[in-house]
């Protein structure tokens, strides 16, 4: 994700900068009592010259602290945790920093997205994901768009892709018993990417699907990580050619459409949109169709990452696997799968909430401060960066159980926010979910695997994936 500062490019889902993920400065230890509870609402108030900033410092001047965090890495933010509590400052990557570790504050801060903070991308994002992308649609214009597309990618539209998440999962699932054992994290992202195909693009869900967009993708991710330079052969070049070729396959896709049908995918119902207008509602432009096909890409790239999680936490023996299995087998539905068969299966849902939790790929959001305002009885300053460790409860990563039972309880909701929170909220989660439920189903109910390593660590920084890349998985029937 980043020109902009390694961490802020990553953050978002969001995928642009998905291997950029920042997730350095998540909370192993958190020092207790030593920050306020962040009980009120984040308010601006008349004078606020008079309040402290949160603890911490701005190092040294111009480069801050951002060589301790290249060299401490994970143990950046972990120390300061440790020692400010639940909202710190710093310095890093050129850009004064309130870090956000408190549950409620993350929360707070997100819904005010707009008025007290705004979202922040780097420069390249114009040209890689595209100017009218959510991404950079800001104030009315982007909750317009974000309610519109919210139909092309609604639970209704899910449903309607049931049978194309199903045969995608099948046709990996088939592919990885075939090939008794392989990468883990390589298989599940070109799953992730047959997956995006099949669901939002309207094409095969299969493996020469998958491949093509992880390759394209991960050369247009590529562009978030380097120096915006045009010099053939240059990683940003190859970054500008894997879009045009992006672009040429998605209005290849709208061609075939307009000539056909426009099916069922998210693409396809982007087609029938129609921007509202006094004078009758004309369709989606081609640039918004574009661009936010692009946002949706960039967004799934922590699909995969996701779902090698699943690969980890229900391998054979397991016992989130038996009671899958279980719950499956009391069912004792064998036909495709229906959105009743979604609904009910209450422990299997658990698993996908805590696959999403545990090890959360997008571990921090970035915003920059619109003004003045207190949170947690500390002054964040106008013009400063503003990191929201979602989920910041719950990161203690390689240090962390699984639990999908945790789901079931009525204090469930507040143990994460995988996918954000107020107007910024994942727009492709209904699908993913779905994506992951189905997945969690075809393989537990038809197929065994082992890990190799099922303690396999992951790494957090500067991406969040796993070391050894879940290799090599042993499967079989
Ligand atoms: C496990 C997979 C995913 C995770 C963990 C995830 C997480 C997130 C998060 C945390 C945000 C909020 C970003 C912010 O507030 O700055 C977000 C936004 C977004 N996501 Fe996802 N996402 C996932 C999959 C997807 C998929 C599959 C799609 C589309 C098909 C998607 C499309 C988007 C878009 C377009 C946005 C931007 C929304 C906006 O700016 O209004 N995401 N995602």
């Amino acid at each position: 994700m980043p020109a902009l500062p390694i961490t802020q490019g990553s953050r978002n889902c969001l995928g642009p900068v998905p291997s950029r993920h920042v997730t350095f400065l998540h909370s192993r230890t958190v020092a207790l009592g030593r920050y306020k509870a962040c009980r009120s609402s984040p308010e601006i108030q008349g004078d606020l010259s008079q309040m402290d900033l949160p603890e911490g410092s701005l190092g040294l001047p111009i480069v801050g602290e951002t060589l301790d965090l290249l060299l401490k890495g994970d143990s950046f933010g972990a120390a300061r945790n440790a020692k400010f509590g639940k909202i710190w400052k710093t310095s890093i990557l050129g850009s004064p920093t309130i870090m956000v570790f408190d549950e409620a504050a993350c929360r707070k801060v997100l819904k005010e997205e707009g008025r007290l903070v705004e979202v922040i991308w780097p420069d390249v994002t114009a040209e890689l994901v595209g100017p009218s992308s959510l991404n950079l649609l800001k104030g009315e214009e982007h909750l317009k768009m974000k309610r519109l597309l919210g139909e092309a990618f609604s639970e209704q539209a899910v449903v309607a892709l049931l049978a194309e998440l199903e045969t995608c999962a099948q046709n990996f699932c088939q592919r990885w018993a075939q090939m008794g054992s392989f990468s883990g994290y390589e298989e599940t992202k070109f799953w992730a990417w047959a997956m995006f195909g099949a669901a939002v693009l309207g094409m095969p869900g299969q493996l020469p699907t998958g491949r093509k967009l992880a390759r394209l993708m991960d050369d247009l991710q590529g562009g978030f990580q380097t120096v915006p330079v045009k010099l053939p052969a240059s990683p940003y070049s190859r970054a500008l050619s894997a879009r045009k070729d992006i672009t040429d396959l998605i209005n290849g896709q709208v061609d075939a459409m307009q000539l056909q049908d426009r099916g069922t995918s998210c693409l396809g119902n982007m087609l029938g949109l129609e921007e509202p207008s006094t004078s009758g509602g004309s369709p989606l432009s081609n640039d918004h169709i574009i661009d936010n096909t692009f946002a949706a890409a960039f967004g799934n790239a922590s699909a995969g990452p996701t779902a090698a999680k699943i690969l980890q936490y229900l391998a054979a023996g397991s016992r989130a696997r038996e009671l899958v299995s279980a719950e499956l087998a009391a069912r004792g539905s064998r036909g495709p799968l229906t959105a009743a068969d979604l609904d009910n299966l209450p422990y299997t849902s658990a698993v996908v909430q805590e696959v999403l939790r545990i090890t959360p790929i997008v571990p921090a959001l970035f915003r920059r401060a619109l003004q003045d305002f207190e949170l947690c009885g500390r002054r964040v300053p106008k013009g400063w960066s503003v990191y929201v460790h979602t989920g910041a409860s719950t990161q203690k990563y390689n240090d962390d159980s699984f639990q999908p039972e945790r789901w079931l309880c009525p204090a469930a909701a507040e143990y994460t926010l995988p996918f954000g929170l107020g107007p910024r909220m994942c727009l492709g989660r209904h699908l993913v979910k779905a994506a992951l439920t189905v997945l969690v189903i075809v393989l537990v109910r038809d197929y065994s695997w082992v890990m190799e390593d099922p303690g396999e660590e992951w790494s957090v920084f500067p991406t969040v994936l796993p070391k050894q890349g879940l290799a090599p998985i042993h499967h079989n029937l």
